[in-house]
């Protein structure tokens, strides 16, 4: 498949606060993310993990540059088209999964889809799938409450690659997991995120499975840099 550059930001600076009391955490930050690449999003806690995954996810807006999604530059793109890029081409897992408590691990997989105007019996059959591949087909009645947390959270992975997105962000996915789970959940999201071919960020303080990506990135003096 050839690679393409899914995510760039150039330039890219965003501070918190005014006046005496702005804290700069980007500032003239590169990066960029191809196809079918794992990378790891590796710093300390504070340093700006979050905000970068939230601007790459046009969540945020940067004070000064701009942010590529599959070539397309989101300055000045009015709010309906970030919402539509989203929906379409970004997925997000988050440390806590966000699922919707009042519906069941199908339902919630099903429900970015029908979003996105799919019918309602190819959501199911497409949830169906990836729940199976996830190896939690036994468990698409069930609701969250019901599951457990690398359940929960491989439900969030498979929710979040519902719509086919070309971009996966992750901040923290298995931080709330223990090492085993943490291990078996994170070879689920690889082994969907290598087949699908789409491109990963994945924040992470667990230095094994940033190990396991394909290249590591980190944060220092507001710019992104490899290590
Ligand atoms: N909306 C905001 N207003 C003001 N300051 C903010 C805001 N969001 C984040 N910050 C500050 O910006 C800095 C970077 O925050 P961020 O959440 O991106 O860090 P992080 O690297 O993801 O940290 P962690 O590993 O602890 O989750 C922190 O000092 C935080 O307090």
């Amino acid at each position: 498949m050839p690679r393409k550059t899914v995510l760039k930001l150039t330039g890219v600076d965003r501070h918190y606060g005014q006046g005496d009391t702005v804290l700069s955490i980007l500032k003239g930050a590169n990066f960029e993310l191809n196809s079918g690449e794992v990378v790891a999003l590796v710093a300390p806690s504070g340093t700006g993990k979050s905000t970068l995954l939230h601007l790459a996810g046009l969540l945020e807006h940067p004070d000064a540059g701009e942010i590529y999604i599959n070539g397309e530059p989101s300055n000045g793109l009015p709010d309906e088209r970030r919402t539509a890029i989203r929906r379409t081409d970004i997925g997000f897992v988050y440390q806590f999964h966000h699922l919707l408590p009042e519906f069941s691990a199908l339902e919630n997989i099903m429900m970015p889809q029908m979003i996105a105007g799919l019918p309602k019996k190819e959501a199911a059959e497409r949830a169906a799938q990836l729940l199976d591949y996830m190896r939690i087909g036994h468990r698409a009645g069930h609701r969250p409450a019901e599951l457990s947390g690398g359940e929960q959270q491989r439900v969030a992975i498979a929710r979040a690659v519902a719509n086919a997105p070309l971009l996966l962000l992750a901040d923290e996915p298995t931080g709330n997991l223990d090492p085993e789970t943490a291990s078996y959940v994170f070879e689920a999201l690889e082994a969907l995120v290598r087949q699908s071919g789409l491109a990963a960020l994945i924040a992470t303080h667990n230095h094994d499975l940033a190990d396991r990506m394909d290249r590591r990135v980190t944060i220092e003096g507001g710019k992104i840099r490899e290590f």
